[in-house]
């Protein structure tokens, strides 16, 4: 991950934890995605069966694993967490599954990581709430049946493109979250400060929510360092100008673009004069796989006005010749001449 203030995996774990909403009406965005799962979920319990399968995705920081607990939590049922890449063996997955009662959740994210031998086993978890387990091998294999209780499958990815077509079928509800605006990112600052029992003024919060790259984990970051710096300076309350001390000498880019985002700017505009450039060789110039590039990076710079996508390539938008301080009228034979 390009970005640290993205980064989940440090002790802000906790901090993360306390600041999750808990219930469908905490959570702050995402409307349709809201209203949709509200009817899907008010449906389920209203038959008395399990929620149908659900594949969560969209970039890091965005509520995909806080929307996951939501679910369970609404549905009033325990949740098991797990991750793709720890489930090694098929034994892993029948332990998570038998030990699932009726009706929880079963979490799995990272699930694009998932072995492709584990992903066969899940198939007929999902669809029939069996699991068929060869157990031996060589003349004394057997097969054994293990009935399972009905469950709901919640998978969780960045990268959808890399989940297979069987598997990405065998979810009923697919929902895509999407990058935040300002004014929801404002409102997801003000609550986050009142938990934390912090002074913000109106400007402050907005001032954190436009540089935040529209991801609320990046918005909670932001609000405890500029803490930090307010604490400093013996102020109670974090107003717009604390906030802009704050975040500059964080090096927080004024549109919250990150380091990522600024190379392939950067590449696209000076090593291709603007484009077009294939996904492929952009990748090659950054350095970051080109899947990665086009559902985690591209989609914030495309929404910003920064880029755009052509049946010849990727191209940069004047703004981002701006935005770079690069004259795209000097550039010999780009697309504006
Ligand atoms: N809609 C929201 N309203 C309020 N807070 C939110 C919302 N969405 C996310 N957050 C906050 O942002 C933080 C990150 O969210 P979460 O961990 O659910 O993201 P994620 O999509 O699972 O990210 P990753 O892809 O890295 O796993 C959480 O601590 C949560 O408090
Ligand atoms: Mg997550």
């Amino acid at each position: 991950m390009q970005n640290p203030l993205l980064d989940a995996s440090d002790n802000d774990q906790e901090f993360e934890r306390t600041l999750r909403p808990t219930r469908i009406n905490e959570f702050i965005g995402q409307k349709k995605v809201i209203q949709n799962l509200s009817v899907f979920i008010r449906a389920a319990q209203k038959r008395d069966e399990a929620l149908d399968h659900v594949i969560l995705s969209g970039p890091p920081g965005l509520g995909k694993t806080t929307l996951a607990h939501i679910i369970a939590n609404e549905m009033g049922v325990q949740i098991k967490p797990t991750t793709g890449p720890v489930l090694e063996k098929p034994g892993d997955l029948a332990g998570m599954l038998t030990n699932l009662e009726e009706g929880d959740v079963l979490f799995i994210d990272e699930i694009h990581r998932l072995n492709p031998v584990i992903e066969e086993y899940l198939y007929s978890a999902m669809e029939d709430y069996q699991l068929d387990i060869v157990i031996d091998s060589g003349p004394n294999a057997r097969s054994i049946q293990i009935e399972l209780n009905r469950f709901t499958l919640v998978g969780a990815t960045t990268r959808k493109g890399l989940l297979t077509a069987p598997l990405r079928a065998r979810f009923g509800i697919d929902m895509r979250l999407d990058y935040y605006d300002v004014e929801l990112l404002q409102r997801i600052a003000l609550r986050t400060a009142s938990i934390l029992n912090m002074g913000i003024t109106e400007t402050g919060a907005h001032e954190i929510a436009r540089r935040s790259r529209g991801t609320p984990r990046i918005v909670n970051k932001l609000l405890r360092r500029t803490r930090d710096f307010a604490q400093v300076k013996d102020m109670d309350t974090i107003n717009d100008e604390i906030a802009d001390t704050a975040l500059n000498a964080l090096d927080v880019d004024e549109n919250g673009l990150d380091e990522m985002d600024i190379r392939i700017l950067k590449a696209i505009i000076e090593n291709y004069e603007g484009g077009p450039v294939g996904l492929g060789t952009l990748g090659v110039a950054v350095g970051e796989d080109k899947g990665t590039i086009e559902e985690v990076y591209e989609p914030y710079l495309i929404k910003e006005g920064f880029l755009q996508r052509t049946p010849k390539g990727r191209i940069a938008t004047r703004q981002a010749f701006e935005y770079l301080g690069v004259n795209p009228d000097k550039i010999e034979g780009n697309l504006f001449n």
